[in-house]
């Protein structure tokens, strides 16, 4: 049962171990936090599955260099950020040699947990009558939508369309009434932020925020 099987907190707690005492982001945990998250997805309806489908790909990537001869240096997003650059295993400019590099896929979920980010900051501070397809839509388009050609940006805001109520949307993350759910967002709002700015600066000093 999927819909039991996804727990809110579960998924925080990914994100809070994603973290070690070197501030690096350590790459299961990052595996963990995602899979989580497309659990809660498919249990919002088939109209998502377009969007699983290619988060779950991703996962996949990473997940067979993690099983890999290679798997120490994708041990953390630093680790790989390191072996894939040092030795060029990383497509600069075109899509070409090295189509599913670590770096181009991390910075496709990277993009995404901006969107996250800003989607669960509206859900946590809005009142209870706010539409989450709005919440929705606003971080989308702030964020990944940057990304996205115009039929993809098309599928997507249809499928907002369909989420259910604020309320509604706060209990399905199983962990009790809305305000708990809100409790819990205010709780793991600085894990996720500190994640994506430290794989932001990361990304950046090595100019690869624009992977093709
Ligand atoms: C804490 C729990 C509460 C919130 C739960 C939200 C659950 C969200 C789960 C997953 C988020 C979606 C992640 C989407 C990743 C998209 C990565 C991407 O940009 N892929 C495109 C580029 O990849 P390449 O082609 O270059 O390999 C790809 O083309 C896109 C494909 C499909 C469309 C992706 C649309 C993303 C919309 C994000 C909003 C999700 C809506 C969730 C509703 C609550």
């Amino acid at each position: 049962d999927e819909q039991a099987d996804f727990n809110l907190k579960v998924v925080l707690i990914s994100f809070k171990q994603c973290l070690n005492e070197k501030e690096e982001v350590l790459m299961d945990p990052y595996i963990t936090g995602w899979k989580g998250l497309v659990r809660f997805l498919n249990n919002l309806g088939t109209i998502f599955s377009f969007i699983s489908k290619d988060v779950i790909a991703k996962i996949q990537i990473m997940e067979r260099f993690r099983s890999s001869d290679q798997k120490d240096h994708y041990s953390s997003l630093q680790a790989m950020v390191q072996y894939e650059m040092d030795n060029k295993l990383v497509d600069l400019q075109k899509r070409s040699e090295h189509p599913d590099s670590g770096c181009r896929t991390i910075l496709r979920l990277h993009r995404a947990l901006h969107w996250l980010q800003m989607f669960l900051e509206g859900l946590r501070t809005s009142q209870e009558d706010c539409k989450t397809s709005v919440l929705c839509t606003d971080s989308y388009n702030t964020t990944l939508a940057n990304y996205h050609p115009w039929l993809i940006r098309k599928a997507v805001t249809v499928a907002f369309c369909t989420l259910p109520s604020r309320n509604a949307f706060l209990e399905t993350m199983n962990v009790g009434p809305p305000e708990e759910a809100v409790e819990m967002l205010n709780e793991a709002m600085p894990f996720i932020c500190q994640v994506y700015q430290i794989t932001q600066k990361l990304f950046e000093e090595h100019s690869l925020l624009d992977l093709p």
